[in-house]
């Protein structure tokens, strides 16, 4: 795994110190840029109460991590994830979660986006029930990116942000009404190296969470919260012992602040393999504090590929054939939805990963069409809510729930999905089915190299041949890459017998970066990071063992070019 002592060693500049400007408590050095409106967020007393976290929780982070990697040597050594015996009193167990606030029990739709301004203001208009702020999948966690988007959601809870798009002298403003905030900060793997605590780069989740929360936590409660608040989404977890660690965070932060305990309310995504086995350990650690589980469709099945990385029987096809009907991915949604209405709170669904498409009216139809199956699916089911990408999905995904939830705010009495109590192992791991072709190789390519030249440059979440590409659909395409040249495959689908080669591999990689460069222009592809892109997409699928994320290794060129805004490529 790249981690901290990785990027340690491959940043010589750690070594300096640049807290210039920033008042900084004792054991904290700032070294990302100066900015008077950042100052405001990096005040000393955020950074203390930022601080005191990562001290009362480091060691029981670094202990959750040894354990996701003896796990990962278990499953390497043939071992499969499965629930786990010594907890089976808690999934027999009689309990219920707290009951939802009454500030988010209708969920229906719920709109996600990175912290940009224009676009927290826009989902927070679009008319979605709530609208999670994307610290995580879609945002490039540099410097500028981190501490704007600290400083607009602020402004957003004060009800005080606006935008003035000069190009188009547009102002942006909130409407009378808007949706409720849900924040989600980074995972715990990932390290804040702009922020040094105690002569180590600070954890990420923790200084997401822990500005926001200190800024905004009393005027959240006030306009938003209805008395509760804030609101969590908490993404990319593997165990429950690291649930565990977020409910003691929110003690922290609820003792720090002075409110009630369970007045801090979160929504964990189920998104890794393992984590589908440890659902009602999760919501039991959380039980004070839960929301609700989501089904994270995308980083779930990039899971599966890295939990499976050693198991060359379960090969997955092509990336576009591994939707929600796979059987796995079913028995993984109706067993999340069983599970949470019978602890009390929300199960919600996922992102179909269809956006609008301006310039063709008949593809665009059909995208919606595909939407909206996904949607009716989900609500059929017993979801009581889901995920949008775009404003322009809101309506067509708000008429299929309310259709099938009438004026219920959600489905947590009426679906309890008994039926999915009896859904085994087997269901949770079965292989999915489909054909791999030398047309998925080359999306997957032409993919991931785009989508990590726009990362690098600042921009987290971009649309690719009409569909929206973040952080966890990369992986899809890296990892299954990086699988499908491990075991040298065959392209089983276009009846050609073809094999899966470092030599084919390179082929396509060539006359896909030529097939960029044509769609993009000569002059963007050079103005671009599609180079230094490729380089790293590149590096990652041939890699001997697979590296744990494609953003861990991709931070370190972030944080060394500092780049000054999103620019979209
Ligand atoms: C796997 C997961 O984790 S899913 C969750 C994480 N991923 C996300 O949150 C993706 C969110 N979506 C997006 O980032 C964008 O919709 C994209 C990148 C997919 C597409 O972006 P674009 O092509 O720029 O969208 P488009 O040009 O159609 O935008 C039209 C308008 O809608 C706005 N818009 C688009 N998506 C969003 C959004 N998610 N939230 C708020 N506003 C949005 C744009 O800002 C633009 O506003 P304007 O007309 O006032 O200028
Ligand atoms: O975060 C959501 C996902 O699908 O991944
Ligand atoms: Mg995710």
């Amino acid at each position: 795994m790249v981690g901290f002592e990785t990027f340690l060693e491959t940043n010589p500049s750690n070594e300096r110190k640049t807290s210039v400007g920033y008042d900084v408590p004792e054991g904290v050095d700032i070294r990302g840029r100066y900015d008077a409106e950042f100052a405001r967020i990096l005040s000393k007393d955020a950074l203390q109460f930022v601080a005191g976290l990562q001290r009362e929780f480091r060691n029981h982070i670094k202990y959750a991590m040894e354990c996701r990697k003896e796990a990962k040597m278990r499953y390497n050594n043939g071992g499969l994830p499965g629930f786990d015996p010594a907890t089976k009193h808690v999934r027999d167990g009689d309990w219920l979660c707290r009951s939802p606030p009454p500030a988010v029990a209708d969920r229906r739709v719920e709109i996600t986006g990175p912290v940009e301004r224009k676009m927290i203001i826009n989902a927070l208009n679009c008319g979605a029930k709530v609208f999670m702020a994307d610290f995580e999948d879609a945002l490039s966690p540099s410097w500028e990116n981190l501490m704007r988007g600290q400083v607009n959601l602020k402004d957003a809870v004060n009800g005080t942000i606006s935008f003035h798009d000069k190009a188009r002298n547009r102002v942006y403003k909130l409407n009378e009404q808007t949706a409720k905030l849900f924040v989600r900060p980074r995972g715990w793997h990932l390290p804040e190296a702009h922020i040094f605590i105690d002569g180590e780069p600070a954890t990420a989740c923790l200084v997401d969470f822990g500005l926001y929360f200190f800024h905004n936590w009393s005027a959240f409660r006030r306009t938003q919260g209805e008395g509760f608040g804030p609101f969590f989404y908490l993404p990319k977890m593997e165990h429950s012992r690291e649930a565990r660690i977020w409910n003691s965070v929110f003690e922290a932060a609820e003792k720090m602040a002075g409110i009630q305990k369970g007045s801090i309310r979160a929504t964990v995504l189920v998104e890794t393999l393992p984590a589908v086995f440890q659902m009602d350990e999760i919501l039991y650690e959380l039980r004070d504090h839960s929301v609700g589980l989501n089904c994270g469709r995308w980083d779930y099945i990039f899971s599966y590929v890295k939990t499976f990385q050693s198991h060359p029987d379960r090969l997955l096809p092509d990336r576009v054939l591994v939707g929600m009907t796979q059987h796995f991915m079913r028995s993984y949604s109706d067993l999340l939805i069983r599970t949470c209405h019978r602890r009390g709170v929300h199960a919600m669904g996922g992102m179909a990963a269809q956006i609008p498409i301006r310039d063709d009216p008949k593809a665009n139809e059909a995208a919606l069409e595909l939407v909206r199956k996904d949607k009716l699916r989900e609500v059929r089911a017993g979801h009581d809510g889901t995920w949008a990408a775009h404003p322009g999905l809101i309506p067509a995904i708000m008429e299929v729930f309310t259709n099938n939830m009438g004026n219920n705010a959600n489905q947590i009495q009426s679906m309890k999905r008994e039926d999915a109590a009896s859904l085994t192992e087997e269901d949770l791991l079965q292989i999915p089915r489909g054909v791999r072709t030398m047309d998925g190789l080359r999306l997957n390519t032409r993919v991931g190299i785009q989508y990590v030249a726009a990362w690098l440059t600042g921009t987290g979440s971009v649309p690719l041949y009409n569909l929206m590409e973040d952080a966890a659909t990369a992986e899809i395409s890296r990892v299954q890459n990086w699988q499908w040249l491990k075991y040298e495959v065959e392209l089983n689908g276009d009846g050609l017998g073809v094999r899966v080669t470092r030599e084919l591999f390179g082929r396509v990689v060539d006359e896909e970066m030529g097939r960029i460069e044509r769609e993009v222009g000569t002059e963007k592809f050079k103005r671009g990071m599609y180079k230094e892109a490729c380089t790293i997409f590149t590096r990652q699928c041939t890699s001997p063992a697979l590296d744990d994320f494609l953003t861990l290794d991709a931070y370190n060129n972030i944080v060394i070019h500092h780049p000054t805004g999103a620019s979209k490529l």
